[in-house]
């Protein structure tokens, strides 16, 4: 098993709750609220605009050869145009655990190694695409079906599909790490897994 199969399989009881939280289920199932996507899109776009530099901060520490086969980023901007916010997101300003969010991921970027980076964004992008695979057929008529389209995307499947790549790369035998760095790792990519959780929890809420 790769590493990045090990890490889906320590996060799958995370995921499940994602798939299972209101918000996404929402978008699956076609029914959002107007207060509910705006609250998201506004916490989103801040955070999405905070990850575009968090992660050319983490693609510095890779190899050259990891960087030139990076794909071509892509701008999440469609995605957020499809949940259809309203003028008023422009008043809610970033929430507390959105901030959290942010600072844990610049925290292990900052005070680890490439591997660590890579495991605190992780998360990020493969939870949108497992989410856009999972809920994409679920309702026929569905709103929202360009965001999941968009997180199933030719583009964002490359990415997604990228990432793991260079965490195998960078930790072929996971096995074979210290119990102490397994754990480290681990607990970067975890914490990040619980904050996608939790923003899906606030957006709910609204
Ligand atoms: C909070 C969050 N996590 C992940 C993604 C997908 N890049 C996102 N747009 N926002």
């Amino acid at each position: 098993m790769s590493f990045h199969e090990f890490l889906l399989q320590q996060s799958a009881p995370i995921l499940d709750d994602i798939y299972q939280s209101s918000f996404v289920q929402g978008i699956g199932y076609n029914n959002l609220s107007q207060a509910q996507r705006d609250y998201y899109v506004a916490q989103d776009s801040y955070y999405t605009d905070y990850f575009s530099k968090l992660f050319d901060l983490t693609t510095a520490k890779l190899t050259p050869l990891q960087q030139a086969s990076k794909p071509s980023a892509t701008d999440e901007q469609d995605a957020h145009d499809a949940l259809l916010a309203s003028p008023a997101m422009s008043n809610i300003t970033p929430d507390q655990h959105n901030l959290a969010y942010l600072k844990h991921m610049e925290t292990a970027i900052t005070a680890g190694d490439a591997t660590n980076a890579m495991l605190a964004l992780l998360p990020c992008t493969e939870s949108y695409h497992l989410i856009g695979k999972h809920f994409l057929k679920a309702t026929p008529n569905n709103t929202y079906e360009p965001w999941l389209s968009y997180y199933t995307s030719p583009e964002y499947q490359a990415f997604t599909q990228w990432s793991w790549q260079v965490i195998d790369q960078q930790v072929p035998d996971w096995q074979q790490l210290s119990h102490e760095i397994q754990q480290t790792y681990l607990a970067t990519y975890l914490t990040s897994y619980r904050y996608e959780l939790t923003f899906w929890e606030h957006a709910a809420k609204h």
